[in-house]
C-alpha cells in the first residue's frame, strides 16, 4: 500500500548512524527491547499486533536512488551513502507471536543487529506496532463484550488519514469478523461488506423506491438502512414490504440498519414487528458512535441487535490517542547497558533477554510473567523490579518462553498466516486470562517480575553507572 523505503525514519537515527559509520562502530552488534510502560483504555491487557507487516517490509527494506539523492541534500557524508545504497537489514528478531497477550514493562520483542541497522529500523517498528497494538487491543474489548455478534469495521472515514488502512488490519487481529474499507479488504483477504448510505434514501423521492431499487440491484446480503425518515413508522414497515417483494423473487433481506436514536429500544420494536411479518431471519445491525463500552449497555438491556457496525472509537483508539511502546538498548559491542532514571520504573533492563508466562498444572495462566536472561530455561523465583521485599516463587509453575525467533539474518522465519488465524490464536490466549484481567473497572494488575541473575546484574550496572555520574 505505502511504500515503504528505509527514508521512513527519524532524522537523528540517520545522523547517529552516520557517526556510528565513520567512528568505526558499524559493525558493533546491539540489542534493543521493544515495550510499553503502560496500558491503554485502563484495561487489564494488551493485544500485541503489526508484527507479520513489520518483517515483511524491514525484509525488503532499502534506500532508492531519491531517498540517496535527498539525504545528499540534507548533508550527509559521500562515504556514508555509499554505505547506505547497499542497506539491507540483516538482523535477528525475537518476538511474541502476534495476537497474544502482552504487559507493559517486558519485552514484547528484542531486535538483534548491527548499530547502524538496529537504530533504522527503529521508528518505523515504533510506528507500526504501537498503532496496531493499540487498535487491535481496542477490538479485542469490543469482541470479549459482544460474545458471538458480527463485528464489522466502519472506521476508513473517521481514521487518522491513511492509518486507517492498518487499523482495519489491527481490528481484525483483535476480533473484528469483517470491514467496510475495500483496499485494505484485498490486501489483507477480510471478509467486505456494506450497507447503505442515507444519501442513497434522500436521493429517491420516496424510501420505499430507494429500498425497492437496492434490493433488485443489489439482492445479496441486501441491508437496508431504516432511520432516515421515521424508523419505526415508515423504516422498519417499509423494510418488511421489500422483504416480502424478495421472498416472492426466491431472495432474503439479509438485515435492517439502525443508526441513530435510542437503539435498545428501536432494535427491539423493530424485533417485533419484524417477527410480527414473519421475518424472524432479518438480522438488526446498529452503528453510530459505538464503543465498547456502549456495546456492553445495549446487551445488557437485552438489544436484540446481531451485528455492530463500528468506526470512530475503533480505529482511532479513542480515548488513548497512542501505546507508549518505547524501544532501548539493552547491549551493545557484546557488553550489557541499561538506562538510568530518577523514575526507578524508567530503568532498563540489559541483555539477551527471555519472557516466561507462569501457568498452573491446567494451563491457565496465573496474571505473572517473569523476565530472565536468554541462558535461562526456567526461573525459579522472580522478584518485583524494584520492591526488594516482593518476590514470588515459581518452581511449581509451568513457564512457557514467549519470545521467539522470528527474524534471522534478515529472512523471515514465520509463515504468512491469515488474519483469521492470528484473531483466533488471540481469542485462545485471552481464554487462558483470568476474568479479573479483563473486566474493564480497575482489572487486577498483571504481575511482572525479574530473575535474580538478570537482578544482579542490572544493580551491579547501576552502581558501575552511577560510580561514573
Ligand atoms: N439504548 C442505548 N443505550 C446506551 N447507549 C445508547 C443507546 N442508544 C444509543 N446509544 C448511544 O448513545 C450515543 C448518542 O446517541 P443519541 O441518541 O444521543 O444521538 P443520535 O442518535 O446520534 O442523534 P442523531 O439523530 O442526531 O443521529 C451514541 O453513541 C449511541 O451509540
Ligand atoms: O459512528 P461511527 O462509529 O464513527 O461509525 C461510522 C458512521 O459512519 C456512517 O455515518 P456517516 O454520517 O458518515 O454516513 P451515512 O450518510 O452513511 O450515515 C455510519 O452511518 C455510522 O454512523
Ligand atoms: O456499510 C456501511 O453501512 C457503512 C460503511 C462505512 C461507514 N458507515 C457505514
Amino acid at each position: 500500500m505505502f511504500d515503504f523505503t528505509a527514508t521512513y525514519t527519524d532524522q537523528y537515527q540517520l545522523a547517529m548512524a552516520q557517526v556510528y559509520f565513520e567512528n568505526g562502530h558499524k559493525d558493533h552488534r546491539s540489542v534493543f527491547d521493544y515495550f510499553f510502560r503502560k496500558l491503554p483504555f485502563e484495561g487489564g491487557y494488551a493485544v500485541f499486533s503489526g508484527l507479520e507487516d513489520l518483517l515483511e517490509i524491514i525484509e525488503n527494506l532499502s534506500f532508492d536512488k531519491k531517498d540517496i539523492a535527498y539525504l545528499e541534500q540534507t548533508g550527509f557524508s559521500e562515504k556514508f551513502l555509499n554505505y547506505l545504497r547497499d542497506f539491507k537489514f540483516q538482523g535477528s528478531v525475537y518476538s511474541v507471536k502476534e495476537g497474544d497477550v502482552v504487559f507493559p514493562t517486558r519485552p514484547v520483542l528484542q531486535i538483534e543487529a548491527n548499530i547502524i541497522e538496529a537504530q533504522i529500523v527503529e521508528t518505523l517498528l515504533l510506528n507500526l506496532l504501537n498503532f496496531q497494538t493499540l487498535i487491535a487491543t481496542k477490538a479485542s474489548r469490543m469482541r470479549l463484550v459482544s460474545g458471538d455478534r458480527h463485528l464489522l469495521d466502519f472506521g476508513l472515514r473517521r481514521a487518522q488519514g491513511p492509518g486507517g488502512y492498518y487499523a482495519t488490519r489491527a481490528a481484525i487481529t483483535g476480533g473484528f469478523d469483517g470491514t467496510s474499507n475495500v483496499v485494505a479488504a484485498r490486501n489483507f483477504d477480510i471478509p467486505v461488506s456494506g450497507t447503505m448510505a442515507h444519501s442513497f434514501v434522500q436521493s429517491y423521492d420516496n424510501e420505499i423506491d430507494a429500498f425497492r431499487s437496492f434490493a433488485k440491484g443489489r439482492p445479496e446480503n441486501c441491508v437496508l438502512l431504516v432511520d432516515t425518515y421515521n424508523t419505526l413508522n415508515s423504516g422498519v414497515p417499509n423494510a418488511i414490504k421489500i422483504a416480502k417483494e424478495m421472498e416472492e423473487r426466491g431472495q432474503k433481506l439479509l438485515a435492517i440498519r439502525l443508526d441513530s436514536g435510542d437503539l435498545a429500544y428501536f432494535a427491539k420494536e423493530s424485533r417485533k414487528l419484524l417477527d410480527k411479518a414473519g421475518l424472524e431471519y432479518v438480522k438488526i445491525a446498529a452503528s453510530n458512535q459505538l464503543d465498547e463500552y456502549v456495546i456492553k449497555s445495549l446487551l445488557e438491556q437485552q438489544a436484540p441487535i446481531d451485528i455492530f457496525g463500528v468506526g470512530t472509537n475503533l480505529v482511532t483508539g479513542n480515548p488513548d490517542s497512542a501505546l507508549d511502546g518505547v524501544y532501548k538498548l539493552a547491549e551493545s559491542n557484546g557488553k550489557p547497558r541499561i538506562k538510568l532514571s530518577e523514575s526507578l520504573a524508567k530503568v532498563t533492563l540489559p541483555h539477551k533477554k527471555q519472557v516466561f508466562r507462569i501457568k498452573n498444572s491446567s494451563g491457565q495462566c496465573v496474571g505473572a510473567d517473569a523476565i530472565g536472561l536468554r541462558s535461562e530455561s526456567r526461573i525459579e523465583e522472580m522478584f518485583h523490579p524494584f520492591e526488594p521485599y516482593k518476590s514470588m516463587k515459581l518452581q511449581n509453575f509451568e513457564q512457557e518462553p514467549l519470545l521467539h525467533e522470528v527474524m534471522k539474518n534478515g529472512k523471515s522465519l514465520v509463515e504468512k498466516q491469515s488474519l483469521k488465524d492470528i484473531a483466533d490464536y488471540s481469542l485462545s490466549r485471552l481464554a487462558e486470562l483470568p476474568i479479573e484481567y479483563k473486566r474493564f473497572n480497575n482489572p487486577h494488575i498483571y504481575k511482572v517480575g525479574i530473575s535474580s541473575a538478570l537482578r544482579e546484574d542490572r544493580d551491579k550496572l547501576i552502581k558501575e553507572y552511577k560510580q561514573l555520574s
